[in-house]
């Protein structure tokens, strides 16, 4: 579903990935972990399409993303995104928030799913209130239920619980990867954390393994 052919993202004449390949199937979701600065974070922002390959080239679906030739905008490529500070929008309601991206949608289709993703995230009745009215584990529910509001076929998540304190980071470990299954969506997990890839993740490597194609499976 995801491909990654050999590319090489350079950033002030230095390679950060060279030679980087990886496949991902439907629904799978996978974990990348790696010390600081290695390059887990350049390799989601290649594929979401905020930083341009010197080399290689991205497919989804069996679309070109992007390679030397043709570059496909960010809102084009169908990828959603949980960042590390969620990133809810704080002038929006969670309902807002959440159906940020459903611009295709008429008024009532996007009624529809909003609610349907308020059940999914067990925040029924909770769509009027404000982000700085939830919990963390709240908020990153919020921003998952924002980034699965389009049915991607892949989110992207770049340490998407590090502002939270361990029990919580690994129960939502756990409860995402079952809404990412139960909604078919592939995944990329980018984290320091190898408890938090082993709970949500169905194959998990450091960055230099996946060179390698060195992948630990998981239990869960
Ligand atoms: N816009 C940029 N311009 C120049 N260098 C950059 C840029 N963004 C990142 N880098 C450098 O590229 C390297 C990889 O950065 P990246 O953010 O991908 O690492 P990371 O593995 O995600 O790190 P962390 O775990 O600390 O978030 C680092 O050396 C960083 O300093």
């Amino acid at each position: 579903m995801l491909k990654i052919s050999d590319i090489q993202v350079v950033y002030n004449q230095t390679p950060i990935l060279d030679q980087f390949n990886l496949d991902i199937e439907a629904g799978e979701i996978v974990g990348i972990l790696g010390p600081s600065g290695c390059g887990k974070s350049t390799l989601l922002r290649a594929i979401a399409g905020f930083v341009e390959l010197a080399k290689g080239e991205i497919c989804l679906n069996n679309a070109c993303l992007c390679n030397c030739k043709c570059f496909m905008p960010p809102e084009k490529r169908g990828v959603g995104m949980v960042f590390q500070d969620n990133s809810l929008f704080p002038h929006l309601t969670v309902a807002g928030n959440i159906a940020f991206g459903l611009t295709k949608l008429n008024k009532t289709e996007r009624q529809n799913r909003v609610n349907e993703l308020l059940t999914l995230i067990r925040l029924e009745g909770m769509g009027n209130r404000y982000p700085h009215e939830l919990s963390g584990g709240q908020q990153q529910r919020v921003a998952l239920a924002r980034a699965l509001a389009p049915k991607p076929s892949l989110i992207l998540f770049d340490e998407p619980f590090s502002s939270l304190d361990k029990a919580l980071s690994e129960h939502l470990a756990v409860e995402i990867r079952q809404l990412l299954k139960q909604q078919k969506t592939a995944a990329i997990l980018v984290t320091h954390t190898q408890r938090e890839a082993e709970l949500m993740c169905d194959r998990y490597a450091g960055l230099e393994d996946v060179y390698a194609n060195n992948w630990i499976e998981t239990a869960a």
